[in-house]
């Protein structure tokens, strides 16, 4: 039996301290939810003035991939728990001071270490646990990586093993394809690991994250919930849309639900995981999973009684969660468009007048052109007008460099 984390005040003795290790949007919804309810936040991010940095008690910059620069921060900040927001982590470090007792990582170290590499997690959801995943292999060199694909033939996915957004992913259809996807998974890589997965392209109906959390009920045991799914679209491995709920037969559903099952048991802890999976009618396969908020599920913020961001916020410390849709939603990225500092946004006020629409700007301080730098949300009665309402309020919203 497992017990809530106290509440303490921040800044005294009593504070009940949350450290964000990664401190961008999805960091920076979580820090809003643990501030209502009085933790102690510090944020830590690789650049100044991250969106996590801005709501937070303290920020601090580091290299988080550095084991040594991660340790002194942690004994200097002894944080009641670490909360991992991105992959590239040096997880290593996290393990070993969690078996020493010197930290208390969300979901589990070890969740945090396995998820970081695609090599984990792809071995134990296809290997350990027996799930239906696309067929795949792994590739340290580009002769390797041309071994590996007569393997699993064409199309297929080439990504960097620690990567995210996309970053570094390719699929391509021939042979003469294979060097420049080499090459651009090399330059992809969050870390660089110089490694690659080559996975079988999965031809799906759908795709969809099934957002699901290990939450403790009141006799101290975790018990598991999920959300209605996500559908999404995603545009070179980047999310560019999403919806909740998507409707699914109640066969593939439950398929869903037992793989995501499965997964976050295996990984364990409190918390809440976007379990990303791909449908083609009643079958359904494992493609990866987020120990945290994931980016399709800024949707929630408007779908949800209690967002992605607040289930994860109370589920970590031990509180109880509610999972229910409020509304059918939808979401639409902002990208910069340009690549500068301190870019401004035109045409809010019109996106705004769309009915049921809600605009969120992340305030990262500096713009690339693919860069997500805010997302608009709409609510309506049906997905499809949801989607239609935050894609016109996306595109309403214009990133310009101001003169
Ligand atoms: N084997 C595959 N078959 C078909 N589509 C795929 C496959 N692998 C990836 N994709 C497509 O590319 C998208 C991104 O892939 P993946 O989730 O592995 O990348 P990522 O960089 O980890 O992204 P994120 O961090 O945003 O989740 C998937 O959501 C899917 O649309
Ligand atoms: N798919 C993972 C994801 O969406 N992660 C989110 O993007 C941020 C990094 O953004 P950046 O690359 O613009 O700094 C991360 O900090 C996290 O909030
Ligand atoms: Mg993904």
């Amino acid at each position: 039996m497992k017990k809530p984390t106290r509440l303490g005040t921040p800044l005294s003795s009593s504070a009940t301290k949350v450290m964000l290790l990664g401190s961008g949007e999805l960091g920076k919804e979580v820090i809003i939810a643990l501030q209502r309810l009085g933790v102690e936040v510090i944020a830590v991010d690789r650049y100044e003035n991250a969106p996590g940095h801005q709501v937070a008690h303290r920020a601090h910059v580091i290299n988080m991939t550095d084991g040594a620069a991660l340790a002194a921060l942690i004994e200097q900040e002894k944080p009641d728990l670490i909360v991992p927001e991105i992959e590239a982590i040096a997880t290593e470090t996290l393990v070993k001071l969690e078996e020493a007792g010197l930290a208390r990582v969300i979901p589990t170290a070890r969740a945090a270490w396995l998820t970081m590499n695609r090599e984990g997690i792809r071995r134990l959801a296809g290997e350990t646990l027996g799930l239906a995943t696309s067929p795949y292999r792994f590739a340290d060199s580009l002769e390797e990586l041309k071994a590996a694909i007569d393997q699993i033939g064409y199309p297929c996915v080439i990504k960097p093993v620690m990567s995210s957004s996309g970053k570094g992913q390719s699929k391509i259809d021939g042979p003469d394809e294979i060097e420049s996807a080499w090459n651009y998974a090399a330059a992809g890589g969050r870390v660089d690991a110089g490694r690659v997965i080559v996975e079988g392209f999965i031809d799906f109906d759908y795709e969809i994250t099934l957002l699901t959390v290990r939450s403790l009920n009141e006799n101290g045991d975790t018990v598991t919930s999920f959300c209605d799914p996500i559908g999404h679209v995603q545009v070179k491995g980047d999310y560019v849309e999403s919806w909740q709920p998507h409707p699914m037969p109640g066969a593939a559903l439950e398929k869903a639900r037992d793989i995501a099952r499965k997964v976050t048991e295996n990984l364990g802890g409190l918390g809440l995981f976007g379990v990303e999976l791909f449908v083609k009618g009643d079958m359904v396969w494992f493609s990866e999973v987020s120990p945290r908020p994931h980016d399709t599920g800024m949707v929630t913020m408007v779908s949800q009684v209690q967002s992605e961001f607040e289930l994860h916020a109370k589920a970590i410390l031990g509180l109880p969660v509610n999972t229910a849709l409020r509304t059918p939603g939808a979401s639409a990225v902002i990208y910069g468009q340009h690549e500068a500092r301190g870019i401004a946004f035109d045409g809010v006020a019109e996106a705004l007048r769309i009915p049921g629409a809600e605009i969120r700007l992340f305030g990262k301080p500096e713009s690339f052109a693919r860069r997500r730098m805010g997302v608009a949300l709409a609510s309506a009665d049906n997905v499809e007008t949801a989607r239609i309402r935050a894609k016109q309020a996306a595109a309403k919203v214009k990133p310009v460099i101001p003169e």
